[in-house]
């Protein structure tokens, strides 16, 4: 109940519309059965040869009504698909705008095929809320009034008798269907997320499926979803075949029960006869009402799990509350990390003990460790992706809490391992760094980034396309166009994540010397389990399982035959 509230609550802005929409649906099924008693009315009476001008009126009606029809039918689509598409776009937009203060820390338990399906699938599938579940009885009711007043003004009989078919086929038969289509909805909602959640894993992991010869399985699970999937539309199809069978069922017994009351009354002078076909086709084409609703609980089933499929997102906290008045810009950019520790769940063990260090305006700080030390952890709580636990880090003189999340992200500059980069052309993945930026700062950026020469040598230059994560370009081309991304944002602190990782030993040396250039006059935290380029830094703060165990320059270290010396004599090991 709650679900179908805030549902409802979510359409509100829409209600005048909607009641557009169904205002028109009366108007067109009122039409329709004005079409089709007026008809059997004039053909009935004009089978009697009155004289000409006596069919006039009727004529005249069959016209008003055949063409009000269609007219109604035509606007009553036009604002019923106009309110849905307004509404499946306001609900993307809505539950986009919740995934995005989310990410990243409160999507990491959920499958990117899995978001696909609730931002797509389960959306489009609340399109049936309104057009199936709302709507119909809303008409049907409607409806009811007209007819039965017209039935009752010949005899009160057929009137009771049209009602009792109505709710044969509007009540009876919905809730009999619902006992046999139960879940059949909710299934169906489930069943096609896990399929969606499976095809984009394994769209994504094309190559390593290939490669490991696991083709065959990921087809055999994608054939038992897709039957999982059809047998359940196949029950959806059946139910609607069966509601179609009950309600055309309840419609012509409803017609031959008037017939039935009627033919006697005709016989006895009661009832002129030329009513007679008038009533039969009143009462069959009201049934049109009716039609839809045996399906409303399938649909109200399928709109309410996919309803909450949404809801469990944006009702999920974020794992960062900015605060009410972000505290703007630092006077500096001095980095102050005192006494954190920070777990990602209460079960876990902690990610970083008890860390400290400084990084001064303008200094260099590199931070090392073996893989789980927590260093991307670190970086994780620098960019407010997550809040740690205990102990403090102050940017300037505030806390790091005392800024939102925004505000941070536009003082940080980050280069990382897996930046990424968007189906789009150069230019645009360029200016996502700074979109107000002119085409002579972009290439001033990718000089800096040495990267210009090769996009001018590129067919479309800064106007071509790169591919889905950049796959046109190489390792080195893809990190100096993050390197240029981060030069063009200019922010005055920068964090390099494992920025040349991946690269072979002579690309690393160039895009080093890139970084080098990006360094210049900001506030750098250097994050690398490589031990290239520490030469410069003014310190180097050795991780291991959270916790600080060795600091100093690379000299010191060298010289501490600790755990950095240690790294550092098996990287020199592998590479000679
Ligand atoms: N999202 C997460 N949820 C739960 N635990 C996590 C999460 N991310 C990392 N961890 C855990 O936190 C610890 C530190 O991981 P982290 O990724 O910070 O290490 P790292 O030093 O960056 O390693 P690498 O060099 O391999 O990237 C590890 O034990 C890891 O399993």
């Amino acid at each position: 109940m709650k679900t179908f509230l805030r549902l409802l609550r979510l359409l509100a802005p829409h209600w005048k519309m909607m009641l557009w929409a169904v205002l028109l649906g009366f108007c067109t099924i009122g039409s329709n059965v004005g079409l089709m008693a007026t008809s059997a009315y004039l053909i009935a009476w004009a089978a009697l040869h009155p004289p000409i001008l006596n069919l006039m009126g009727a004529t005249a009606a069959v016209r008003f009504f055949g063409i009000a029809r269609a007219v109604f039918r035509y606007l009553e689509r036009y604002f019923s698909h106009h309110v849905t598409f307004r509404l499946l776009s306001q609900l993307r937009v809505w539950f986009y705008q919740a995934l995005e203060t989310l990410a990243p820390a409160r999507l990491m338990d959920y499958r990117s095929g899995d978001l696909l399906s609730r931002i797509v699938a389960d959306v489009e599938t609340l399109k049936n809320f309104y057009l199936r579940v709302l709507s119909p009885p809303l008409v049907a009711l409607m409806i009811l009034g007209p007819v039965f007043a017209l039935l009752a003004h010949f005899q009160t009989k057929f009137a009771y008798v049209v009602i009792f078919f109505f709710l044969l086929a509007g009540v009876v038969v919905p809730l009999g269907i619902r006992l046999l289509g139960r879940r059949v909805g909710r299934q169906r909602v489930e069943t096609r997320a896990r399929l969606h959640a499976h095809l984009v894993d394994s769209i994504q992991g094309m190559t390593e499926i290939v490669a490991f010869h696991q083709a065959e399985q990921r087809l055999t699970k994608m054939n038992s979803l897709n039957r999982e999937l059809l047998q359940l539309q196949g029950r959806m199809s059946t139910l609607a075949g069966l509601t179609g069978s009950l309600t055309g069922f309840a419609m012509n017994l409803a017609m031959w029960t008037v017939l039935v009351l009627a033919i006697p009354m005709v016989e006895s002078g009661e009832l002129k006869g030329i009513y007679l076909a008038m009533l039969a086709l009143a009462v069959l084409s009201s049934f049109e009402a009716v039609a839809p609703l045996p399906l409303i609980f399938p649909h109200l089933e399928e709109s309410m799990a996919a309803a909450k499929r949404l809801f469990d997102i944006t009702d999920a906290e974020p794992a960062v509350q900015s605060p009410a008045v972000s505290a703007g810009r630092p006077e500096k950019y001095d980095l102050q990390v005192t006494g954190v520790s920070f777990r990602y769940d209460a079960e876990s063990p902690w990610a970083l003990k008890n860390l400290d260090f400084c990084l001064p305006q303008g200094g260099r700080v590199a931070v090392v460790g073996p893989s789980g030390a927590g260093k991307s952890t670190l970086v994780n709580l620098l960019l407010r992706f997550w809040d740690y636990d205990r102990g403090s880090i102050c940017l300037g003189s505030r806390s790091l809490k005392e800024y939102s999340q925004e505000d941070i992200l536009s003082l940080i500059g980050v280069v990382t391992q897996r930046t990424h980069l968007f189906n789009a052309t150069v230019r645009e993945n360029l200016l996502l760094a700074r979109p107000g930026a002119g085409q002579e700062e972009v290439i001033q950026a990718a000089r800096r980034a040495r990267i210009h020469s090769f996009i001018e040598s590129l067919p479309q230059g800064y106007e071509t396309y790169i591919g889905e994560g950049g796959f046109k370009l190489s390792g080195g081309q893809r990190q100096r166009l993050a390197i240029a991304r981060a030069l063009l944002k200019d922010a005055p602190v920068l964090i390099l994540d494992e920025a040349t990782a991946g690269l072979d030993p002579v690309t690393e040396k160039e895009v080093m010397e890139d970084i080098y250039e990006l360094m210049k006059g900001r506030t750098t935290l250097v994050i690398t389990h490589r031990l290239t380029g520490l030469e410069v830094m003014d310190e180097i703060v050795v991780l291991d399982r959270g916790q600080v165990v060795e600091r100093g320059t690379q000299e010191e270290l060298l010289r501490q035959h600790g755990l950095f010396r240690k790294m550092w004599d098996l990287a020199h090991q592998i590479i000679s």
